[in-house]
């Protein structure tokens, strides 16, 4: 892995897609809709183990609306992982080392815990501009540019993630990364990137979500 300094926000997307590209071992999705990456064995199944231990420790019901009106559409647990925690550290270190994304940009990093039957329905992980809220949740750190999204498991059955709009369906593995702008190369928000987390069907299924914002997080 090579070791380059964090590329920015995003928005400039070519500078990230380069970057990530540069990384090695990382499939590019085919399809002109959206920018979609996915890297198999991005983090070891031991550092998987421990932040699935983090998740248990802090997971709640994810039944709050989240600023999309998403609250029926996600029915997973869900958890910000601390950011002074060195397992946490080492996973941000990773991901703004394949991506470039700066983690200044960051949101805190999240985990997800979905139990047999629960899943999160189609969305976009921007936020609609006309939405009620909008300006609670982008005000300060504007909206959201990439999703980087790791599998910490392989539930036995269900659980992937599918993007409609490509007809794309992405399996869990443990360690796999899959990353994605939300807009188009231009900058404007990419609807394409309508994505589910469909339901678990037998065991249980645990990811980590990282978001980048157009401005600083905090
Ligand atoms: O769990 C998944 O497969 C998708 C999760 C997701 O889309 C999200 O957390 O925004
Ligand atoms: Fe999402």
């Amino acid at each position: 892995m090579t070791l380059l300094p964090p590329l920015g926000n995003g928005l400039d997307a070519m500078a990230i897609t380069d970057h990530i590209l540069s990384q090695g071992q990382v499939q590019k999705i085919p399809g002109g809709k959206l920018t979609l990456f996915v890297r198999r064995a991005f983090l070891p199944p031991a550092l998987c183990a421990e932040l699935v231990a983090r998740i248990d420790a802090v997971r709640r019901p994810s039944t709050l609306a989240d600023g999309n009106g998403h609250a029926a559409y996600r029915t997973s647990e869900t958890g910000d992982l601390a950011a002074d925690d060195p397992v946490v550290q080492e996973t941000e270190a990773r991901i703004a080392a394949l991506t470039g994304l700066d983690g200044v940009y960051g949101e805190p990093l999240q985990g997800q815990r979905y139990a047999v039957g629960q899943e999160f329905k189609g969305h976009t992980d921007y936020f609609e501009p006309d939405g009620l809220d909008f300006d609670r949740y982008c005000g300060v750190a504007g909206n959201r540019t990439w999703t980087v999204m790791v599998y910490l498991n392989e539930p036995e059955a269900g659980g992937a993630t599918r993007f409609k709009a490509i007809d794309k369906i992405i399996q869990p593995e443990t360690g796999k990364l899959v990353c994605w702008n939300n807009r188009r190369p231009d900058g404007t928000l990419n609807p394409a990137t309508l994505h589910q987390g469909m339901k678990v069907r037998t065991g249980v299924k645990y990811v980590i979500t990282k978001w980048f914002r157009e401005r600083p997080w905090g």
